[in-house]
């Protein structure tokens, strides 16, 4: 396995062996990273390589959010991305990657990107966008990975690539959580003991909100419920909603359904979604 910290070194390692799979990632990794990059070294078979990129990508923090206090672990994750089969981790700094202010951007549209995740991070979605983008003609990829885990944002980089027409296929790998229900994520680091025994709250309220809805409840009857079983454990929940899968918006009857949350623990944001079927 390689580590490349300029855009000519990897360009110039991946001259040759096809396809290219890669897997995008702000790194601290856990098993479902690992898991989206094993399923990448699956897609891009023995004969093709496969990337993994490391860049906490400060377009799209708010000022407000944890840039400054994101882990990095590169050392770590790339002990991690040798076992799980991975042959180049593109790990560029700042300067690199953004050597002058980043005035060109990806805008994605305000129908996916302005809502439940983009109306709570306003601009998250366009610095997902440009860095993705970026990061996209970088490695030129015939295959990306991303986690379900971020349900929206798989969404609207599968938009981006059909409307820019990129030569790009877009695998979604399931989201991989703990024996108790819950989602890994990086900044599950950020929770106490006792923390992480109330985060699975969050996925519990999710998969119940599938069930009462199935058993009948009103879909906005269903969403206060869940915003008040978190609020009543003293989380601040910004949306706990039932869309459906297919766009994200307002679900009717027979459509295939997906609750989606993101509520705040202490200090701690957390999202999580889990798919299902309606009533
Ligand atoms: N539990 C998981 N299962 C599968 N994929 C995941 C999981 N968590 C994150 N991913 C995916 O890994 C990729 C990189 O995500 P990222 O580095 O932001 O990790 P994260 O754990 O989601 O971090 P954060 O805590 O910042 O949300 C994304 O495509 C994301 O959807
Ligand atoms: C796709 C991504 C690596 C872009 O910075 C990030 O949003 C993430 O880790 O999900
Ligand atoms: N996992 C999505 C990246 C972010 O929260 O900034």
């Amino acid at each position: 396995m390689l580590i490349h910290h300029t855009i000519a070194a990897q360009r110039a390692a991946l001259r040759g062996r096809a396809p290219i799979a890669f897997v995008p990632t702000m790194g601290n990794l856990h098993e479902g990273h690992l898991a989206l990059v094993r399923q990448a070294r699956a897609a891009a078979g023995p004969d093709g390589q496969v990337v993994c990129s490391i860049f906490v990508n400060r377009l799209q923090f708010a000022p407000h959010e944890d840039f400054d206090r994101y882990p990095r672990t590169l050392e770590r994750d790339c002990a991690l991305l040798r076992e799980a089969g991975c042959d180049h981790v593109f790990a560029p700094d700042e300067a690199e990657l953004y050597p002058e202010p980043q005035g060109y951007k990806v805008q994605p549209p305000s129908a996916l990107a302005d809502i439940l995740e983009g109306h709570f991070r306003p601009g998250f979605f366009t610095g997902v966008c440009t860095v993705v983008a970026k990061l996209f003609h970088i490695v030129q990829p015939h295959i990306a990975v991303f986690g379900k885990k971020d349900y929206q944002q798989l969404m609207v980089i599968r938009r981006m690539v059909a409307q820019m027409a990129l030569p790009i296929e877009i695998l979604g790998g399931e989201t991989l959580r703990n024996a108790q229900g819950l989602a890994l994520s990086s900044r599950n680091g950020y929770l106490s003991d006792e923390q992480r025994e109330q985060a699975l709250l969050l996925s519990r309220t999710l998969r119940d909100m599938l069930q009462r809805h199935a058993a009948g409840a009103a879909l906005e009857e269903t969403e206060a419920w869940a915003m008040a079983q978190l609020s009543a454990a003293g989380w601040a929940p910004d949306y706990m909603v039932l869309r459906r899968q297919h766009d994200l918006g307002t679900p009717a009857a027979g459509d295939a359904l997906v609750a989606l949350g993101a509520a705040k623990l202490g200090n701690t944001r957390l999202i999580d979604n889990i798919e299902g079927r309606g009533a």
